[in-house]
């Protein structure tokens, strides 16, 4: 992948093959409905690992168990080196402050202003925070980041598709996270700005060193962003490879994603 060299991260990298998520033969069941039938996947510290499937395939579902919204029947989920699955309420709330998440349709507060918007999470984890620099510097630095520093006064209704996704952004970013998780992170908008998008996820990665799971069907979101895919089909990480790896396969169900 075409990596920007010219971004200084601001924290120092972990281990390069530090695994940060190890999933292990994931299985989850609806009555007779099989979504997941065995599904593994490791993240690796750095990494933008995309996983793809077609709709209904249970990328939902393997996000849920992963964040431990829904139990999974069997199978292990390391986060960081904890078994989610046999964590405690308070174990999980502490462990879920180190992940960020940007889901569809953003949720920005519309009854805040973007200011109010970032300071809430900052308020939500006070003690998290106590040693970092105050409230304004920090929701200023996260706005930057996402290049919309004017906007700290505005309303979101007064904001585009795009902008809230970046504020959005920012208010992940404001916690700092070790993991962010995307889930159709370009869904519902135009061509150019789901590019931005793009471009703001790859700065990030390369800044903040985080590791990044991307639930995308935007093939071309896939192809700049991923440094690894997984396949998921049937229930399983049917293939796994980077994007040229997986578009030169002469496996039909393969193929089908790349048309
Ligand atoms: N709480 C639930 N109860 C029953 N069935 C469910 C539940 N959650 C998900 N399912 C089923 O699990 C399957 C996978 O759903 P999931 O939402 O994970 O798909 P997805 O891959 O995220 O799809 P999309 O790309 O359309 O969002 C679907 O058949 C869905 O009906």
């Amino acid at each position: 992948m075409n990596k920007e060299n010219t971004i200084t991260p601001v924290f120092p990298a972990g281990e390069a093959d530090e695994v940060i998520i190890r999933i292990k033969d994931l299985r989850k069941r609806f009555g007779d409905n099989r979504v997941l039938n065995g599904f593994n996947m490791e993240l690796h510290q750095g990494e933008n690992l995309v996983v793809m499937g077609k709709s209904g395939s249970g990328k939902t579902v393997m996000i849920k168990c992963l964040v431990g919204l829904m139990q999974p029947d069997s199978g292990s989920i390391e986060v960081m080196g904890k078994d989610i699955t046999k964590l405690d309420r308070k174990a999980l709330d502490l462990l879920r402050a180190d992940i960020g998440f940007l889901f569809q349709g953003s949720a920005l507060y519309d009854s805040m202003t973007v200011r109010e918007n970032l300071e809430f999470p900052l308020r939500r984890h006070k003690e998290r925070f106590k040693d970092r620099a105050d409230t304004e510097t920090l929701v200023l630095e996260a706005l930057k980041n996402v290049g919309l520093s004017h906007t700290t006064e505005l309303m979101p209704a007064e904001l585009s598709g795009g902008m809230k996704r970046r504020v959005a952004l920012a208010r992940t970013l404001i916690m700092n996270p070790r993991i962010i998780l995307y889930d159709e992170p370009t869904s519902g908008l135009d061509p150019i700005t789901a590019k931005e998008i793009i471009e703001l996820m790859r700065i990030i990665q390369a800044r903040y060193r985080t590791s990044a799971l991307i639930i995308t069907h935007d093939v071309d979101c896939a192809r700049v962003i991923s440094d690894r895919m997984i396949l998921l089909v049937d229930g399983i990480n049917y293939a796994e490879g980077t994007y040229s790896e997986l578009q030169r396969s002469a496996d039909p169900q393969v193929k089908a994603f790349f048309k």
